[in-house]
Order: C-alpha cells, then sequence, then structure tokens
C-alpha cells in the first residue's frame, strides 16, 4: 500500500500555506529577520506542538507565521512546500493564505501574496504543478476587518481564485460573515469555509445557505445530521478532509476512529488533505497512509479518494479530465478498476 500510495497521482485541496512553515526553516528565516523565537531551539519548538483543540493549535501557528516579513520569505516558504509536494507525485494544489495573519503585523498585503504566488508560479513551470490560491478571513476577527481585506483582495484577482474562512471556529459562525462572501461570490471568487471541524452541524447549513460554498473544509460534524449527511451527498459537494489534523486537534480520538469509510458510504465526496503538514505531522502521502491503515481501506477506495480529490478541483473541466486521466491509467496499471 506504501508504493500505491506514494506513486499515485495526487491533488491537495486544503492546505494552508503558513502551516507548512518546517521549524527548520522557521528559525533561519527568525535569525536572517532578526526576530527571538519564544524557544530554544527546533527540538524545544517540535514538543510544542502538542493539542487538545483548535485553538491549542492556532496560538502556536500566528505566533509561528510572524517571523514572515519579506517577500523572499513567503516564496522560501511555499518553495519548500512545492518542492515537497513534487517529491510526493501532488500534481495540483489549492493553498490557502491567512492575510490578516500578515497585515496585521504591517506586512503589506501584496508581500505576502507576491511571494506566494510566483513560487507556485515557479512550481508550474519548472516542475508542472497546478495551482489555485484561495486567501482565506479569520474567522475570530470582525467582519468590517474581513471586508476590508477582501477589498485588498480584488486588487489581485490575477492571482488569487477564491475566499475561505479558518481559525477559531467555535463562536464564530459563518452568519458572521455573510456579506463578505455574497460579494466575494459577486465578483466571481470561488467559495470555501471551514465548517463542521469543531463546530456544529448548524455551522455547516450556515456555510452552504449562507455564504454559498463550493466546497467545505473539513465536514465531520455534519454525520451528526443525517438530513444534512443526504443533503451534501445530493449535491455532490466535496468535503476536504483532513485526517492527521483531525488526530493531532483531537476531532477524532484515534484515527482507527475517522469517520471516512462513513463518509464514503453515506455517498459524500470526500478528499484527503494535509492541512498543516508542519503542525501536524505528515504531508499528503503520510495522511494517506496512515489513514489507510487504521481503517482498513482498500487500493479501491484510496482511488476514489483521490479521484474525488481531482474532480473536486476549481480547475477548467479539459484540465481536470487531464488529470483524471492519469489517475484512471494508473488505477488500470495497478489493476484497480471498481473504484
Ligand atoms: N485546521 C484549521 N482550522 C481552522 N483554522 C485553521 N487555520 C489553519 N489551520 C486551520
Ligand atoms: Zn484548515
Amino acid at each position: 500500500m506504501q508504493t500505491f500510495i506514494e506513486n499515485m497521482p495526487k491533488a491537495e485541496l486544503h492546505l494552508h500555506i503558513e502551516g507548512t512553515f518546517e521549524p527548520e526553516l522557521m528559525f533561519e528565516i527568525a535569525q536572517r529577520n532578526g526576530i527571538e523565537l519564544p524557544f530554544a531551539d527546533v527540538e524545544a519548538l517540535r514538543k510544542a506542538y502538542d493539542f487538545r483543540r483548535l485553538q491549542d493549535f492556532l496560538d502556536i501557528y500566528y505566533q509561528g507565521m510572524n517571523v514572515l516579513r519579506e517577500e523572499q520569505d513567503y516564496y522560501d516558504l511555499t518553495w519548500a512546500y512545492i518542492t515537497k509536494i513534487h517529491s510526493e507525485n501532488v500534481l495540483h494544489t489549492e493553498i490557502f493564505f491567512d492575510p490578516q495573519g500578515h497585515t496585521a503585523r504591517d506586512v503589506p498585503f501584496e508581500t505576502a501574496v507576491n511571494g506566494i504566488h510566483r513560487a507556485l508560479v515557479d512550481g508550474k513551470e519548472k516542475l508542472g504543478i497546478s495551482f489555485g490560491l484561495i486567501m482565506c478571513i479569520l474567522r475570530h476577527l470582525d467582519a468590517d476587518d474581513a471586508m476590508a481585506t477582501l477589498e485588498q483582495g480584488f486588487l489581485h484577482k490575477d492571482k488569487i481564485i477564491g475566499l475561505g474562512l479558518d481559525s477559531s471556529e467555535l463562536g464564530h459562525p459563518p452568519e458572521k460573515f455573510t456579506d463578505v462572501f455574497v460579494r466575494a461570490k459577486a465578483e466571481g471568487f470561488v467559495i470555501v469555509a471551514h465548517a463542521g471541524e469543531e463546530g456544529p452541524p448548524e455551522y455547516v447549513y450556515q456555510a452552504l445557505d449562507l455564504l454559498k460554498v463550493d466546497r467545505i473544509d473539513h465536514g465531520n460534524r455534519a454525520l451528526e445530521d443525517d438530513a444534512l449527511t443526504q443533503r451534501i451527498a445530493d449535491e455532490g459537494m466535496a468535503l476536504t478532509v483532513c485526517p492527521l489534523s483531525n488526530l493531532k486537534l483531537c476531532v477524532v480520538e484515534d484515527l482507527a476512529a475517522h469517520p471516512i469509510k462513513e463518509m464514503l458510504h453515506a455517498g459524500l465526496k470526500a478528499t484527503i488533505n494535509s492541512d498543516d503538514p508542519a503542525y501536524f505531522g505528515g504531508y499528503m502521502n503520510a495522511n494517506f497512509l496512515q489513514l489507510a491503515e487504521a481503517v482498513d481501506l482498500s487500493k479501491a477506495d484510496v482511488i476514489t479518494l483521490a479521484r474525488n480529490g481531482f474532480e473536486s478541483t476549481f480547475l477548467p473541466d479539459a484540465d481536470k479530465q487531464v488529470l483524471l486521466d492519469k489517475l484512471d491509467a494508473y488505477a488500470a496499471a495497478h489493476g484497480v478498476t471498481n473504484a
């Protein structure tokens, strides 16, 4: 199963670029920017990656991104991620960034977006990895700040394809940002939102009905509501599931208890993603492999999950089909025909 997963073509649809910040690179960038990290070394920092809930992680995640100051920092961060996924046969990635995590520290919006985008373009040109870039709103901040941030995003429509919603879910329901997402959709942005990671099914309903999402990020808790589950299945709405994130943030008690099979049996278009791999212990291959071993996925299940990923990208249909054909060829070459 390991080499089958490693060599399989994959798409990643739920990835926070700031969550790919490996401690070694964080220390290197901190040093060149003359910033002191509150950890003695890489080991001490890694030891702090012990979370009981989403907020424990977010506190460290915002602290980590604090060392990003110059456009080259954003480039280096993104390029490290691109070379990593290249080694894992990820052919397409749609990544998030959190502009407010940078502008709140007086780093200009364009410094972040230009550095990230330049690395993504290099990844496409040099390594053939296609991409989409989605700006996310920090839901613990207010709606006015979100709208002002979105307006800045509109100045970079040549680089940004959509709007997402992330950060502390509980107490910050999607309805807080209805106007922001209606405006983003009217301007042609695709729409995604974290919903049902820690928050209740009601937040997933709001993401669908008020924000008009094109995909749901996480969505685990939708399973608590049969009518909601049926609706998501009927609409063919993708869920960007993140197994190792779910484990590290205690959304599931252990990976063997992960509901991925229930999701597939319910007809949900579940995809596999790494979320914040530097913090959660693994990139795409580790997420696929550890999940497959924990819940005993078949190769056909694994192909189904990878196919869901390609089908749920925001690529034009023709580009999507090229990637799906590669996956089909891979499945056929490995005798997997029933997916
Ligand atoms: N898993 C997650 N949930 C909410 N906000 C995030 N920001 C980065 N990772 C996140
Ligand atoms: Zn996420």
